[in-house]
């Protein structure tokens, strides 16, 4: 269960990955795209994964009408808007949600620069008067392949005051981290920091490429770190954080019963690991589900539920000001 009286984070969240059913039916007839279906119901089976997919690829294919429909910079700050929208319903105190720039921009021919000002200016408008605090990630699709990462780092980086840091999310397998040394090495020119999706759908060398090559302080899933006890102590005495997401890694097939998810091994060991959607409205889960739910299955104690969530703010891209205050407000509730 949350722990309500500790705040609550989740800080792999991918915003792309979370459009509702609803607003894709809405934008799909705004701008005239012809969807597969034509009411909320029908449509769920397109966008939602229903029992979990052969692999990453696979799954991933189930967020491409959720970008498809965005049709011009309004639809980019909708979606944005929406998403903390639907984070502050889940009682969230704190996330950090990503973007692919070049994902959003890809379909209908926007640029990517005025996704990250549309999605900017969206997060910033949402979270004005609001009782949550958001910060963004941008993402590098590697699915792309290195060229056009570099343009969508040149949009990033043209906001980079207005992200805290930067990943490396898609296909692992056809792209991996070695190919994008280049554009770390402008992340952390940039004074950004780094987190990456590792050890998801390749091994525990991608694990360690990211860290001593890409310059990560955060892994995102890093399930395979359980097959090196060297990565594991490294990790723990390195304070490298894991972005755990459970269901996520069922509906990959990373991981094919949360029985044998090595998230309790991870705490267990004093890696500062934490709970996490991944995305959210494709997945068909909450956070709330991941707390209830998926953790216990994966044989997360209470106990072992609130450290997940102090681990989460102890990795957040976040001041220690900031975590104190966060902290603070959450005590005074
Ligand atoms: O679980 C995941 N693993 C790897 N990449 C992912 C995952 N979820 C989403 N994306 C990727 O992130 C970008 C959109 O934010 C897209 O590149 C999507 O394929
Ligand atoms: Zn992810």
């Amino acid at each position: 269960m949350i722990n309500r009286e500790l705040p609550l984070l989740d800080i792999h969240r991918h915003l792309d990955g979370n459009v509702r059913a609803q607003t894709i039916l809405e934008l799909g007839r705004q701008f005239n795209i012809e969807l597969p279906a034509d009411n909320v119901e029908a449509l769920i089976p397109h966008v939602q994964v229903i029992d979990p997919e052969p692999n990453l690829m696979a799954f991933l294919q189930k967020l491409d009408w959720g970008v498809t429909v965005l049709g011009d910079y309004d639809a980019c700050r909708r979606i944005a808007i929406e998403n903390i929208e639907d984070a502050q319903a889940q009682g969230l105190d704190y996330v950090e949600l990503r973007f692919s720039p070049y994902y959003m921009a890809q379909s209908q021919g926007l640029h990517p620069e005025g996704v990250v000002e549309a999605v900017v200016d969206g997060i910033k408008s949402a979270t004005k008067d609001a009782n949550i605090k958001a910060n963004l990630i941008g993402i590098l699709s590697r699915t792309y392949g290195v060229k056009t990462c570099q343009k969508e780092l040149d949009a990033l980086l043209a906001f980079k005051n207005d992200l805290v840091a930067v990943d490396l999310a898609g296909d692992e397998i056809g792209f991996p981290g070695e190919l994008f040394i280049e554009h770390f090495k402008q992340v952390r020119n940039a004074y950004l920091a780094s987190t990456i999706h590792a050890g998801e759908a390749l091994g525990a060398p991608s694990i360690w490429q990211a860290i001593n090559e890409l310059g990560a302080c955060r892994i995102g899933h890093g399930v395979k770190a359980i097959e090196d006890p060297k990565l594991m102590d490294y990790l723990r005495d390195n304070r490298i954080g894991i972005e755990s997401c459970l269901t996520s890694n069922i509906q990959t097939s990373t991981v094919n019963d949360l029985a044998k998810h090595p998230l309790k091994q991870f705490l267990d060991h004093g890696i500062l690991a934490c709970i996490n959607t991944d995305d959210p409205a494709v997945e068909g889960i909450e956070i709330e589900y991941e707390y209830t739910v998926a953790a216990p299955k994966a044989g997360l104690s209470q106990a072992d539920m609130e450290k997940a969530q102090k681990n989460a703010l102890e990795i957040a891209f976040l001041s220690d000001g900031d975590k104190k205050e966060l902290s603070a407000i959450v005590s005074a509730r």
